[in-house]
């Protein structure tokens, strides 16, 4: 077990902007303001965003300023990303550009490096803040009468920072293994190609119908926390069994990369703006 979880390299695609600077942060939070729902266009991909973003940024030092992310419009925002047609939940997409330019201009004098600064190198404290300031990365469902909150894309975002910058400068969190793994589509597939998530044949057959699955159903929350959890306990047996400790955001990333790799995998699928 030890040997078979090989240590993936951030960015192992070269596919995203980095310039160690201010700049980059200001990327990833872009990036990770629209980080989410690839799937109901079946040739968009993650890749196609962070290097759209990254070209955009290449051509453009002023693309991701805080006064021109307020006026995006859905054109201009396909333009930036060259893609041909309109993009999946397109609308929330600039909504949440000018969501992101709006509160950077109000609160952080128009810088997401000024956010990570004022953090004290705790990604918990990032996450809380982003979370506070800016409501579209509230992630959270009402589950039998409980808020529950994943956090997916707060968290992916204070886990960027710490691989881009490779734990150092705008990357250096004392908290790091605090972060969870990032409750998406393709994790839970993987867990369950694994045999670590076992689904009920009601949950089996409607992934394998590709069936939409709605958003904030127990099926849903279920699915994702129990990844949340799956991950813990994998990291949790990863210490007692082998004396290897390892961060969720590590194992998380592996687990991304083996289920990006595969074609074949067959996810859940529900519209939603959190993953
Ligand atoms: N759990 C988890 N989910 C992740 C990522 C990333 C990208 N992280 C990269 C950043 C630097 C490194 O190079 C990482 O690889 C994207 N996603 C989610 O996957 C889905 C995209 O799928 P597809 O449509 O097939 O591209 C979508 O929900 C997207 O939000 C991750 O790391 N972990």
């Amino acid at each position: 077990m030890k040997e078979s979880i090989p240590k993936v390299e951030w960015d192992y695609e070269g596919i995203h902007y980095f310039d160690n600077g201010p700049l980059t942060v200001q990327y990833l939070f872009v990036l990770d303001a629209l980080n989410f729902c690839f799937w109901p266009d079946k040739d968009l991909n993650y890749d196609h965003l962070a290097k759209g973003l990254k070209e955009a940024l290449l051509n453009d030092h002023s693309a991701f300023d805080a006064d021109r992310l307020q006026k995006y419009t859905g054109p201009q925002l396909r333009e930036l990303l060259k893609w041909p047609r309109s993009l999946p939940l397109e609308e929330e997409r600039v909504r949440l550009l000018h969501e992101v330019g709006f509160e950077l201009e109000r609160s952080f004098e128009g810088k997401a490096s000024k956010l990570v600064e004022s953090c004290g190198k705790s990604a918990v404290k990032l996450v809380a803040l982003v979370t506070r300031h800016f409501p579209g990365f509230r992630d959270h469902s009402m589950y039998k009468g409980h808020q529950v909150f994943l956090y997916k894309r707060a968290q992916i975002f204070a886990a960027d920072l710490w691989g881009a910058f490779n734990g150092q400068g705008y990357g250096e969190f004392n908290d790091i293994g605090s972060i969870t793994m990032f409750a998406d589509y393709i994790v839970p597939a993987v867990l369950q190609q694994l045999g670590v998530l076992k689904y009920s044949s009601t949950l089996a057959n409607a992934i394998q119908a590709s069936s939409e699955i709605g958003a904030g159903t127990e099926e849903e929350v279920e699915l994702r926390a129990c990844s949340i959890f799956a991950v813990e306990k994998m990291r949790e047996l990863l210490s007692i069994k082998c004396g290897k400790q390892v961060l969720s955001v590590e194992l998380d990333l592996w687990l991304w990369s083996v289920g990006v790799q595969c074609p074949s995998l067959q996810h859940h699928r529900t519209l939603s703006i959190y993953y």
